[in-house]
C-alpha cells in the first residue's frame, strides 16, 4: 500500500490536508480527494515553483479555484456532492459545516468573477496571472482570519464580502477601475450577483439551507452600496487592511499624478483647493452618509484641476503632455521584478509581502503593464454621458439617447433593456420602426426591475407619414404598443404625406416605383403640425417636434398663421460627412434643439473608418464611435448612436471632451467626404414645362421669373454662366414671400457650369440620344427649344401648317413635340405674353409627332456650338472628348 508524502495544501473543499498518495495513477490526499493534475509531491512549498500545465510559479491556487468551480470532474469529487446530497438534511443542522459550504461556494464565485473581470479588462495572459495573485492573496487572507483561526463569533460569508474582496482586489492593483464603476460591473447582466448562488453547480446549490439563502441575494443598487459601505466587516478591512479611516490623499494623487505623467502642478493645485474648500475624505463620512468614496471625490477633483490646468496653460502643452502619455516609458528595465513575479515567487512569498513589496509590486504594474492595457473604451478618458439639454418647453432632454431603426423585436428588446441598464435615459423609436412594443416592454420591465420611475426616462416616436391626417389616433396607438401614458417628445418624421391608411406603411404609386404621395395643397406639413399642437394639452406627448426638416422648411412653417407652438426639436441626419452647420445655428436662433439621427453614417457606420477619425480615436486612446458621438456632443446636439450590441451599447454612452482644435478638424472631414446617407425615394416630381433664362439681363430676367411664376410655371432654370442666378432668386424668393408659397411647390435647376442639358428641338430631334437616355432613365432637359436666338423654329412651314390645323401658335407644336417626347422643355422669353401662352401646351398625335422629328432627321440643324478651340467636334458621336 502507498505510503502519504508530504506536498501542497489540497485545497478541494479548502481541505487543508497536504498529505497525498498514488491511487490508479492519480493523486488522492488524506481525505479523498483526487487531484487531476500533477502534484509536486514533497514541494515544501504551497505555491512552489511549478505549477499546473507547467506554468512556473502561479497555477496551483488558480487550479484548485477552478477545481472547485465544477470545471474538473473527478470521481471522488462527484463521491463527495452524492454524498453530501444524501446526508444533506444532516448536514444543513450543522452550522461549521455550513460555513465551509458557504466558503467554498464563495471560492467559486470568486474564481468565476476573476475570470469576468479580467475577460472585462481585457487583461492578457500575464496580467491575467497577476491579477489572480492579488485575488488569491486576498482571499486566503480572509480565511485565514475567519474560517483556520475559528473565532468564537460565527462569521457568515456573505456575498457582499465576496464583491468586496474583489474590488479590494482591484483598487491593490491600482487598475482603473473606482467603486461605482466596480459596483456596475456587478451589476452587468452578464454577471448577475443578485441571485448568485445560481453561479454554483446545481448539486452545491441544494445544500444551502433556505434560512441561509439570503446571504447570497442582494436587491437594489442602493442598498446594495449602503450594505456594503456599513458592513461591520468591511469597514474593518477598510479601516484595518487598506485604507486609513480617512483617506490620506496625498500619495494616492502623487501617485495617479506621476502614472499619468502630469505635471506636479497639478498635486499643489488639487491640494489648494482640498484645503480652501475644506474637503473632508473620512469614510466615517461615507459610511454614515452615504456620501461619495473618498477615492472617487479625489478623482473628480483632480479631474476638474487638470482641466483648469490645461485651460490655464498653452495647448501646446496640453500636446506635449498627450504624446508623452501615450509613448509612455518604455524604457523602463522591469526584467528583474517582473521574474521575480511571474516566476520566482511562490505563494508564500505574496502571502508574507509587507506593504513595501506591495507597493513595489503596485508601481510595477502600473509602469508596466497597466498603459499596455487595451481597454475598448479608455476609463479614465471616456465617461458616461451625462449632458442634458433643457427644451424650448422647460422639460430636460439627456444628449445622448439610443436610436432603434433597424433593431427588430428581440434584438430591440435587448438593446434597449441593456442601454437602460448601462445607464442610458433616452430612447428614439418611431411607429415606421415597427419596435414600439419592443421598446415599450424592455421600459416596462427596466421600470419594475430597478424600481425606477417613468419620469426618469425620455421617449421618442415619430409620426409616420400615412397618419398625419389623424395625429391624435397615431399616437394613441403608439402609446398603446410602448405601453406607456405619454411619450415626452412626438416627432414630425418627414415633412411628407403620403396617401391616408394606418393598415400600410409605404403605399406605392401606381408603377411601383415611388411613395404615393398626397399633393401638397391638399395637405402638407403645416397642416400636420396644426393637428399635431393640440396633442400636448391633451396630455399625449411633452412636446412636439419635427424632423428631417431644412431651413426653408422650418422657416415656412414658423410663419404660418396658426403654427403656435416653436417646435422642441428638429431630428436630422448629422454627421462628421454632413456636418449642417447653418441648420444647426439656424435651429439655435429659433430655440429649437438638433437632434443628430445616424451619427456613425448608418448601416456599416462608415464614419468609423475615416482617416481623421481613426487617428483621433488613437490619439484619444478610444474607439472611433466614440469620437464621432462625442464631436456630437461637443457641438452641443443630441445624438442618437444606434446599436443592438451590449459592448457597443455600453461603449457608445461612454463619451470625451475633445479639445476645441480636434473639433474644428472633425468639422472640415466634409470637405473631402460629403454624404448623406439617408435619402428615401420619395419621387419628386419634375413639372414638364420650365421657365428657361438664357441670355437676358438681370431686370429682364427677374422681370420674366416674377412673371413665369405668376402665371403658374413651377419650373425654372438658371445656370452658373447665365450669370442671372442672383436675379432669378431675387424674383423666386419675393414671389414666396409676396404669395406665401412654400419653396416645395417650386422646382428648380441650376447647372454646374460644363454640365449636360442638352441642345434639342425639331432641327435638331437627335433619336439616338433620346432612347439611349429613355434606356437609362436620364431625363433629358432641352435647351433652345424654339432654336435660340430669333425663334427659327417658328418660322418652319411644316409646324406652321400644323399649328394652324390646331389653333395654336407655331411655340406651342414645338413645345408640345417636346414634351410628347418625354423630354422637359426650357422655352427663354421675357415678353409676359409669350411666357404665358408657353407653359400652355397640347396634346399630339404619334403621327404629328413623327412628322415634326423628320424635319431635323432629314438635316440636322445645331445652333448652339461654341468654339472650344480643339480639332475634334464636341457633338462628334465618335468623340469621346
Ligand atoms: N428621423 C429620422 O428620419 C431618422 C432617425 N434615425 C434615428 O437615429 C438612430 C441612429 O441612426 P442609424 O441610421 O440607425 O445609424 P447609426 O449612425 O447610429 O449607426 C448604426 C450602425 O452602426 C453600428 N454601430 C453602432 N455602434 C457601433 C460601434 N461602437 N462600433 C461599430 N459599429 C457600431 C450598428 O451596428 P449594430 O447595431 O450591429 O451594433 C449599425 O450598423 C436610428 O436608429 C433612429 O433612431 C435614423 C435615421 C432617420
Ligand atoms: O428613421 C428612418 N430611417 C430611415 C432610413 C432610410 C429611409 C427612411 C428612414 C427613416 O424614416
Amino acid at each position: 500500500m502507498a505510503r502519504y508524502s508530504r506536498g501542497q495544501v489540497c485545497g478541494v473543499d479548502n481541505c487543508p490536508s497536504r498529505l497525498w498518495k498514488r491511487v490508479n495513477g492519480q493523486n488522492v490526499c488524506q481525505y479523498g480527494h483526487v487531484n487531476e493534475f500533477d502534484i509536486e509531491i514533497d514541494d515544501e512549498d504551497d505555491m512552489g515553483n511549478t505549477g499546473a500545465a507547467g506554468i512556473p510559479g502561479i497555477g496551483d491556487f488558480s487550479r484548485r479555484l477552478t477545481n472547485v468551480a465544477g470545471l474538473t470532474s473527478s470521481q471522488i469529487t462527484r463521491d463527495k456532492v452524492d454524498q453530501l446530497s444524501s446526508k444533506k438534511i444532516q448536514t444543513r443542522k450543522y452550522g461549521e459545516d455550513f460555513k465551509k459550504l458557504q466558503a467554498k461556494c464563495f471560492q467559486i464565485i470568486l474564481a468565476k468573477n476573476s475570470k469576468f473581470i479580467i475577460e472585462k479588462l481585457n487583461l492578457n495572459k500575464e496580467q491575467g496571472k497577476l491579477y489572480f495573485s492579488i485575488v488569491k492573496l486576498l482571499w486566503i487572507k480572509t480565511l485565514d482570519r475567519h474560517l483556520h483561526k475559528k473565532s468564537t463569533k460565527s462569521t457568515n460569508y456573505s456575498i457582499r464580502f465576496l464583491v468586496l474582496i474583489n474590488y479590494l482586489a482591484i483598487i491593490q492593483m491600482n487598475l482603473p477601475l473606482y467603486l461605482s464603476d466596480f459596483i456596475s460591473l456587478t451589476f452587468d447582466k452578464k454577471f448577475n450577483i443578485e441571485r448568485c448562488e445560481y453561479a454554483l453547480p446545481r448539486d452545491l446549490r441544494i445544500q444551502i439551507p433556505f434560512s441561509q439563502l439570503k446571504s447570497f441575494h442582494s436587491h437594489s443598487t442602493f442598498n446594495y452600496i449602503s450594505i456594503l459601505i456599513k458592513d461591520q466587516f468591511c469597514r474593518e478591512i477598510i479601516e484595518s487592511n487598506i485604507l486609513e479611516s480617512k483617506l490620506n490623499y496625498y500619495p494616492l494623487l502623487t501617485r495617479i499624478t506621476l502614472n499619468l505623467y502630469l505635471s506636479m502642478d497639478i498635486v499643489r493645485l488639487v491640494k489648494n483647493y482640498i484645503i480652501i474648500n475644506k474637503i473632508d475624505f473620512s469614510f466615517k463620512e461615507c459610511i454614515n452618509k452615504y456620501h461619495v468614496h473618498p477615492e472617487l471625490k479625489l478623482i473628480s477633483i483632480f479631474i476638474i484641476c487638470t482641466k483648469i490646468y490645461f485651460m490655464n496653460n498653452s495647448r501646446k502643452q496640453y500636446y506635449q503632455w498627450h504624446q508623452k502619455y501615450l509613448l509612455n516609458d518604455s524604457k523602463f528595465n522591469s526584467v528583474d521584478l517582473k521574474k521575480r513575479i511571474l516566476f520566482k515567487s511562490s505563494f508564500k512569498d505574496l502571502y508574507n509581502w509587507n506593504n513595501q513589496q506591495v507597493d513595489e509590486f503596485c508601481d510595477f504594474y502600473n509602469k508596466n503593464i497597466l498603459p499596455n492595457v487595451k481597454i475598448y473604451t479608455n476609463i479614465e478618458y471616456a465617461y458616461s454621458c451625462s449632458k442634458v439639454y433643457k427644451l424650448n418647453t422647460g422639460a430636460e432632454i439627456p444628449a445622448l439617447g439610443l436610436g432603434t431603426w433597424q433593431s427588430p423585436d428581440e434584438e430591440c428588446f435587448n438593446a434597449v433593456y441593456t442601454a437602460l441598464t448601462a445607464g442610458y435615459r433616452h430612447i428614439d423609436t418611431a411607429r415606421v420602426y415597427q419596435n414600439e412594443e419592443a421598446v415599450g416592454n424592455a421600459i416596462a420591465k427596466y421600470l419594475k426591475d430597478t424600481d425606477t420611475s417613468r419620469d426618469e426616462i425620455f421617449v421618442t416616436t415619430k409620426l409616420w407619414c400615412t397618419e398625419v391626417q389623424d395625429p391624435k389616433r397615431a399616437l394613441t396607438e403608439s402609446l398603446k404598443r410602448l405601453k406607456l401614458d405619454y411619450v415626452d417628445l412626438y416627432l414630425m418624421h418627414w415633412p411628407v404625406t403620403m396617401s391616408p391608411t394606418f393598415n400600410e406603411l409605404f403605399p406605392k404609386s401606381k408603377d411601383g416605383k415611388s411613395a404615393l404621395l398626397i399633393d401638397f395643397n391638399e395637405w402638407n406639413y403645416v397642416n400636420t403640425y396644426k393637428a399635431m399642437q393640440p396633442l400636448i394639452e391633451l396630455g399625449l406627448t411633452k412636446a412636439i417636434g419635427i424632423s428631417n426638416f431644412n431651413i426653408p422648411k422650418i422657416e415656412y412653417l414658423l410663419s404660418q398663421p396658426d403654427v403656435t407652438v416653436i417646435p422642441a426639436c428638429n431630428q436630422v441626419e448629422i454627421h462628421p460627412f454632413l456636418p449642417q452647420q447653418d441648420l444647426i445655428d439656424y435651429c439655435k436662433s429659433k430655440e429649437i434643439l438638433v437632434e443628430c439621427y445616424s451619427p456613425l453614417g448608418s448601416t456599416g457606420a462608415p464614419l468609423l473608418k475615416n482617416e481623421v477619425i481613426i487617428q483621433l480615436s488613437e490619439k484619444y486612446s478610444v474607439s472611433p464611435a466614440c469620437i464621432v458621438i462625442s464631436w456630437a456632443i461637443a457641438r452641443d446636439t443630441v445624438v442618437l448612436p444606434k446599436s443592438v450590441h451590449d459592448v457597443r451599447i455600453e461603449s457608445n454612452l461612454k463619451t470625451i471632451e475633445l479639445s476645441s482644435a480636434d473639433v474644428a478638424e472633425i468639422d472640415q472631414v466634409s470637405k473631402t467626404t460629403t454624404q448623406r446617407v439617408v435619402n428615401p425615394p420619395w419621387g419628386a416630381e419634375i413639372p414638364a414645362v420650365g421657365l428657361g433664362t438664357w441670355k437676358c439681363t438681370d431686370e429682364e430676367c427677374y422681370n420674366a421669373v416674377k412673371s413665369a411664376l405668376n402665371s403658374g410655371y413651377t419650373h425654372i432654370d438658371t445656370a452658373r454662366v447665365y450669370q442671372n442666378e442672383i436675379a432669378v432668386g431675387k424674383a423666386i424668393n419675393d414671389y414666396l414671400i409676396e404669395t406665401n408659397t412654400p419653396r416645395e411647390k417650386l422646382f428648380i435647376t441650376t447647372k454646374l457650369w460644363s454640365c449636360n442639358q442638352i441642345e434639342m428641338h425639331p432641327f435638331l430631334p437627335q433619336d439616338n440620344l433620346l432612347n439611349y437616355c429613355k434606356d437609362k432613365n436620364i431625363l433629358i432637359q432641352c435647351y433652345s427649344p424654339l432654336g435660340s436666338t430669333g425663334a427659327p423654329i417658328l418660322k418652319n412651314e411644316i409646324l406652321n401648317s400644323i399649328a394652324l390645323n390646331k389653333n395654336v401658335s407655331t411655340a406651342c407644336i414645338a413645345l408640345s413635340w417636346g414634351i410628347e417626347r418625354g423630354t422637359v422643355v426650357l422655352p427663354k422669353s421675357v415678353n409676359p405674353i409669350r411666357i404665358a401662352s408657353n407653359i400652355k401646351t397640347i396634346n399630339l398625335t404619334p403621327k404629328e409627332i413623327s412628322i415634326i422629328s423628320e424635319i431635323g432627321e432629314k438635316n440636322p440643324k445645331r445652333v448652339n456650338n461654341p468654339k472650344w478651340g480643339i480639332s475634334s467636334n464636341i457633338f462628334d458621336e465618335n468623340s469621346t472628348f
